[in-house]
């Protein structure tokens, strides 16, 4: 029914100890750039980049505004691993294949994943350009059966039926909250409710006004896969979107929702979102573990 791909615990390993062999970066803290937000790479010291064609196991970059390059470095002195371009369900891999990353960063030490991606605004009140913190989603090709953890359950990655009501961290949500204010950015910050669709179509108005009844503040088609894939490795997730276009929700409307629109509105941004992100880096605190 959907591509078929599992991801073998050995693979993952492979890769993992790869990237090991080619970099002494050892990242504890993985950024992952929505659509136009590559930029957010650029703020990493003493980088080591590999082009994703280069990195056994890796899919490829597909779309306008990923770059395709994994970067590693430290962000206020913090060893990191940054991805120039993400996968999407719309790019014909199978939901376990766009996931591999978030596994392969796990097995390399990673404790925390930031995710960042462009979306369509669904709530009133939220304008272009507005940061909204991710508290929690809606995964509707999820209910469809399209979930990345769908296949035989590997326990080295975790547990058969993880939780997500704790899927978004929340102490890092409200550090950020924190952050944006301390950086004057409270005019534009947001809290919400995010929900992933398919693409790489946008939204019909009915299908708009459909999932903001259901509960959604914003609309993409990315993220929650690698959320869940995260979460049940046992990584800590926060997650953004930049509202790079309103969802279009009336019939006598003569926006468009664009792929241009979504780049050039990151762009924009992309100067608030590298202070808000290396500012959240800055001052998170490391995961305490617990040795019983
Ligand atoms: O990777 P993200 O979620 O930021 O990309 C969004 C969804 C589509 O890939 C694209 C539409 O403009 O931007
Ligand atoms: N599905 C969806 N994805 C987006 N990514 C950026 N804007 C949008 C949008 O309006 N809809």
């Amino acid at each position: 029914m959907f591509p078929d791909s599992s991801t073998c615990y050995e693979d993952c390993k492979a890769t993992a100890e790869w990237l090991k062999a080619q970099t002494s970066v050892r990242p504890l803290v993985a950024i992952v750039c929505g659509s136009g937000m590559g930029g957010l790479a650029d703020m990493l010291k003493d980088q080591v980049a590999f082009n994703y064609k280069d990195i056994p196991n890796f899919p490829q970059s597909t779309v306008h505004g990923h770059a395709g390059r994994l970067v590693f470095g430290t962000l206020k002195g913090r060893p990191c691993v940054c991805m120039q371009g993400r996968f999407h369900l719309y790019e014909g891999y199978a939901i376990q294949k766009i996931t591999l990353p978030m596994r392969i960063f796990s097995l390399m030490g990673v404790e925390t994943v930031i995710l960042t991606n462009a979306a369509g605004g669904l709530n009133q009140d939220f304008k272009v350009g507005d940061i909204m913190i991710i508290k929690d989603h809606v995964n509707i090709p999820g209910f469809a059966g399209n979930n990345p953890l769908t296949g035989p359950n590997d326990d080295r990655f975790g547990v058969r039926f993880p939780c997500m009501s704790d899927a978004y961290d929340r102490d890092l949500q409200q550090l950020a909250l924190d952050v944006g204010q301390e950086l004057g950015y409270g005019d534009f910050l947001r809290e919400g409710v995010y929900c992933v669709l398919g693409g790489p179509s946008f939204e019909t108005i009915a299908e708009c006004r459909m999932l903001h009844k259901l509960g959604a503040d914003a609309v993409g088609m990315s993220t929650v896969h690698e959320v869940i894939v995260a979460r049940h490795c046992g990584m800590r997730v926060f997650a953004l979107s930049l509202i790079t276009n309103k969802s279009v929700m009336d019939y006598d409307s003569e926006e468009k929702a664009n792929h241009e629109e979504v780049l050039e509105t990151s762009r924009l941004r992309s100067s608030q979102l590298q202070k808000m992100v290396s500012n959240l880096v800055n001052k998170m605190e490391p995961i305490k573990h617990t040795n019983f």
